[in-house]
């Protein structure tokens, strides 16, 4: 199993006024597994992706991946799994605009201490990326810049790819490419993915879906 979220509680204060988002959720992902999550807007989606990627730190419950806990106090702990487990792609991209493609697409491995020339130009080659190598984020397309950020995650070769709406900046042809691409190379690579998205369609493509209604998964 490479994910394995047990009983998973979080609830926020906010000026005295308490909100349980997760009762008790519980999320089982194996190697090679696509999971869509689901649910309303303010169901927690965000909020469980963050737990799993070590983000912030659940009131209660177990969040294994691999055979590591994440659900740990320690901030400095969580950011050494989530560097060497955890793949992130986020909707807004994060590229480094300071850092050209290529080295966009290097960064979290080598972070990872992990960086490998080959499979970094291989991921650049099969996400369209080739001829971009030397330019910076801003020179490219929303679809392209999204491309980078998947092959950033994939470079590091983690076990677990978390995605947050990743195509939710994205018309829907280019979204679709991309969420192809994404689903072709982590079932190539054996990765899981977990990835929230709003459309029925996309969450469709992957092999599970799951929907978070009032803090729990039905
Ligand atoms: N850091 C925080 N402090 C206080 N409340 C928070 C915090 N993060 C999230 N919440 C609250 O938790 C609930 C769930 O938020 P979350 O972002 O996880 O929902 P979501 O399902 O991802 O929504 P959306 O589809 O709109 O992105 C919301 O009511 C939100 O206001």
């Amino acid at each position: 199993m490479i994910l394995d979220a047990k009983d998973v509680h979080k609830s926020y204060t906010v000026a005295g006024s308490r909100t349980d988002v997760l009762r008790g959720v519980s999320v089982l992902l194996s190697a090679g597994e696509s999971l869509a999550l689901m649910g309303e807007s303010g169901s927690g989606k965000s909020t469980l992706l963050h737990l799993v990627a070590g983000l912030d730190v659940p009131d209660h419950g177990k969040i294994m991946v691999e055979t590591q806990n994440i659900a740990v106090p320690s901030d400095t702990a969580r950011a050494e799994l989530r560097r060497s487990l955890v793949g992130i792609i986020f909707q807004q991209f994060n590229l480094i605009p300071s850092l050209r493609v290529d080295a966009n697409i290097a960064f979290q491995a080598q972070l990872a201490g992990r960086y490998d020339a080959q499979w970094c130009a291989i991921l650049a080659k099969r996400m369209g990326l080739s001829d971009h190598l030397s330019k910076y984020p801003e020179a490219l397309s929303g679809g392209q810049q999204q491309r980078v950020a998947i092959a950033r995650a994939l470079a590091a070769k983690p076990a677990l790819i978390l995605a947050d709406e990743p195509t939710g900046n994205l018309d829907e042809d280019t979204a679709q490419t991309v969420l192809n691409l994404l689903l072709e190379i982590t079932r190539e690579t054996d990765t899981a993915l977990l990835m929230v998205t709003h459309s029925a369609k996309h969450a469709g493509a992957l092999d599970r879906q799951l929907t978070l209604r009032s803090g729990a998964i039905n």
